[in-house]
């Protein structure tokens, strides 16, 4: 099956709708448009993308990454992804999730900060900006803050290098984890004592005891607040799960006689106003499942796995068998329905997410730092 590619530049919503509903028949297609048409009932398309670029890792023509890409070419690669992420989300029931639990979190960190030394915000390493929340600076302010990268074993190393020269540009201590295995843990229990150092010093100053120092652990739903500590701990102190919001509950817990630290509940914006990060936290599992059409965002996933250079249609057919009609995601969904769960989307939909979360697709992250 031939599958040509080329510019990927959806600006019209109207047509990007019609994208992501997989038409029938062709639409016309305009130089700047990209359209798919595929049907489970007719032979296997072909897209037929006119004029815009060439993604650089598909230059050799058939989804295959391309090893010698230029640092700069995939820059502008994941721009242009990132482009049209934001046109396929548009066509979508937004994805909001603001359970009560979190409102109620938000207020008392909120009273909680006052007690913290120094806040250790942990963040998703497949999607930094995506778990990063919108008013974190204006609640913080000059607290001192330690920023986490932590799934650290779900992206590449090439991702992770990405990311620490980013941070590093920017003046932001990052420490890289692995919440499940405890890779980071002892080094953020150690910074977190260095940064708060000077409380014990004013307060001996002052004639008063030293205290431990308090850090309040931070971060949206499912990052690994709770895993983190309870590594560090090594006891299993606070609930950790593999859903979001399984922490209800504010907690303080004492490492050590120098150390306490504060697990939270995830805490998300009340009003999720980049959907494209909406959808990410969805593919990661960082939002709640009843937030999100899990056909669509399974949907999406394909689309985005198609692109990305390590992953590619190649992957996806091998891995499910079946063809990638182009790159419309919904109808590979409705195929992969039909070849394996007796035409049941939502189980298709799952597996699918269920994989990339397992790392079947192997570890990526589904943002690269901007330029
Ligand atoms: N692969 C991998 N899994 C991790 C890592 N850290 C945590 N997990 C897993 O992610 C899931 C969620 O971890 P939690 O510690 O419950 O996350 P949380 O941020 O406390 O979640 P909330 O309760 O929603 O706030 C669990 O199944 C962990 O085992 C990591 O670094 N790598």
């Amino acid at each position: 099956m031939a599958v040509q590619l080329s510019g990927l530049w959806l600006p019209n919503s109207q047509l990007l709708g019609n994208f992501l509903q997989c038409p029938r028949t062709k639409p016309k297609l305009s130089s700047t448009t990209l359209s798919a048409t595929a049907s489970l009932s007719s032979p296997p398309p072909t897209i037929q993308i006119v004029g815009g670029k060439t993604p650089s890792w598909y230059e050799n023509g058939n989804g295959n990454p391309n090893s010698t890409l230029d640092g700069s070419q995939i820059e502008s690669d994941w721009v242009d992804l990132d482009a049209d992420l934001y046109y396929w989300t548009k066509a979508l029931r937004p994805v909001q999730w603001y359970p009560g639990h979190i409102a109620k979190t938000e207020k008392e960190l909120k009273e909680q900060l006052k007690l913290m030394d120094v806040v250790i915000e942990i963040r998703d390493a497949r999607i930094p900006m995506s778990t990063s929340h919108p008013q974190m600076d204006s609640w913080l302010g000059n607290k001192k803050r330690i920023l986490v990268l932590n799934r650290e074993d779900m992206i590449s190393t090439a991702d992770r290098n990405a990311w620490a020269t980013y941070f590093a540009r920017q003046g932001t201590k990052v420490v890289f984890s692995n919440g499940q295995l405890g890779m980071g843990t002892m080094k953020l229990g150690r910074l977190a004592k260095v940064l708060a150092a000077d409380v014990n010093v004013k307060r001996r100053a002052k004639g008063l005891l030293s205290r431990p120092v308090r850090a309040g652990i931070v971060g949206y739903p499912n990052v690994g607040k709770s895993s983190l500590i309870n590594r560090l701990l090594k006891r299993r102190m606070c609930p950790a799960a593999p859903r979001p919001g399984v922490t209800r509950v504010l907690k303080w817990v004492r490492f050590g006689s120098d150390l306490e630290l504060l697990d939270s509940p995830g805490i998300i914006p009340m009003r999720i106003s980049d959907q494209t990060a909406a959808i990410k936290l969805a593919i990661c599992d960082d939002i709640g499942e009843r937030s999100y059409d899990v056909a669509d965002v399974a949907a999406i996933l394909v689309q985005i796995l198609t692109r990305i250079p390590s992953v590619g249609i190649k992957a996806l057919q091998s891995r499910y068998k079946i063809d990638v009609d182009g790159q419309c995601g919904k109808i590979f969904v409705q195929k992969l329905a039909i070849h394996l769960f007796n035409g049941d989307i939502h189980q298709a939909a799952f597996r699918i997410l269920s994989d990339f979360r397992k790392g079947k697709f192997g570890w990526i992250a589904l943002e690269q730092p901007p330029i």
